[in-house]
């Protein structure tokens, strides 16, 4: 499916930044276009791929190009007063050839936290074409503000988008690595997953196996009905130059045994990816609506395999509204399986942080009444010196 990417913030600039590079290696498509905005001059000048033209400055007036400090409110308000800088860019793309607007941003600081709520909100109220938001969670060790950031705007971003598609940093960073080679392994996680499945629904009817193709009609269904969504991924290397010496010596008992075995292959990727990591970890069966997209060579997606992997899903999930589908490429020798859970409600982690950022709330305000009467105490003199004015 073609869709306009808004990065908002230093994460969501870097990572919309990322899904250029990562559609032009696949030769996806689903990049129509892309905007970074932020309120960091030095943010919007580290990006690389990003048209210049594209990124865009907003609360100048109020934060001087130096960002808004993690103060997420103070990155609502610059939204809200800048949104005509914003709404210029989005005027220079065509919109008309777009299916989706996905407004990504860490929900953990201060500019795309508050920000990309407001900017969905407005785009919810002009364009018809969905609203999704790609909202990215903070890890835990991160503090207290920023579970409190990610907290509030996760509420708010939820409410504003058609569906609030997420990934948890906490559960994909790795020990011992370095926070910026860290942010770029991340990312690529990112642009896989939720590239390969944008990717798949702009593969033309004409490719031969047509009828099985995934459409983005049947992702934006998946996501239609709200809430969070989360994805899982799983692949395997396969050796691509099958129908050689062998099947010719065996004739089609072989071809048989071929199919039999990619079938079972696709289908225990599509139970590897819903049970393996998923961008958001959950209860898989609590989610409402599934898609199951076979990926890879056209040769190795066998039809029989999708629609077992779909029906598990089904059963897993206790849902009825499980779409299945392919995407075939050629020029690769990964076959994957990418699973998207939409509507999913038992979310252990998203309480964690619900709960973490009331008492950092708590904590916070305690803390500044106690400032304030500590300060009150200092300047206090008991009413024997008079202040010069
Ligand atoms: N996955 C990923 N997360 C990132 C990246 N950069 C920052 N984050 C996360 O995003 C949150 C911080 O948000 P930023 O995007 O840096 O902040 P901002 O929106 O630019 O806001 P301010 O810097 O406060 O003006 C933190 O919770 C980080 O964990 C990145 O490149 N990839």
């Amino acid at each position: 499916m073609k869709l306009a990417l808004i990065g908002f913030g230093q994460a969501g600039g870097k990572v919309v930044d990322q899904f250029l590079t990562y559609d032009d290696a696949i030769d996806g498509g689903f990049v129509e276009s892309v905007i970074a905005v932020n309120t960091a001059t030095t943010d919007l000048q580290g990006l690389e791929n990003v048209p210049q033209k594209n990124r865009v400055l907003i609360g100048q007036a109020r934060v001087n190009g130096h960002g808004v400090g993690a103060d997420n409110e103070l990155g609502a308000e610059v939204t809200e007063a800048d949104i005509d800088e914003i709404q210029h860019a989005i005027d220079r793309i065509p919109t008309h050839e777009i299916d989706a607007f996905l407004v990504v941003a860490g929900m953990g600081g201060g500019t795309g936290s508050g920000g990309a709520p407001v900017l969905a909100k407005h785009l919810k109220r002009i364009y018809t074409q969905p609203v999704y938001g790609l909202g990215v969670l903070p890890a835990t060790d991160e503090g207290g503000i920023y579970t409190l950031n990610a907290a509030r705007s996760f509420r708010t971003f939820v409410r504003e988008v058609d569906n609030l598609l997420v990934f948890d940093n906490d559960a994909w960073r790795s020990a011992g690595e370095s926070v910026g080679s860290g942010y770029d392994r991340l990312n690529r996680e990112i642009v896989e997953r939720f590239g390969l499945l944008f990717a798949a629904g702009e593969v033309g009817h004409d490719d031969h196996v047509a009828e099985s193709v995934v459409d983005s009609s049947e992702i934006i269904n998946t996501l239609s009905g709200g809430g969070v969504s989360t994805i899982g991924y799983a692949s395997e290397t396969v050796e691509t130059d099958t129908g050689g010496l062998l099947d010719s010596l065996t004739g089609s008992a072989s071809g048989g045994l071929e199919d039999g075995h990619a079938t079972n292959r696709l289908t225990s990727l599509v139970r590897k990816a819903t049970l393996g990591r998923l961008t958001l970890p959950c209860d898989a069966g609590s989610a409402d609506r599934g898609l199951v997209v076979a990926t890879g060579p056209p040769d190795q997606l066998s039809r029989k395999g999708v629609e077992r992997g779909r029906q598990w899903l089904e059963d897993e999930t206790g849902s009825m509204e499980i779409r299945g589908g392919d995407y075939p490429r050629t020029g690769t020798d990964e076959v994957g399986a990418v699973v998207l859970l939409s509507g999913v409600t038992d979310v252990p982690r998203i309480d964690q942080l619900q709960q973490v950022a009331l008492e950092a709330q708590e904590t916070t305000e305690q803390v500044q009444a106690n400032a304030r009467d500590e300060f009150a105490s200092l300047v206090d003199t008991g009413g024997e010196l008079d202040a010069l004015f």
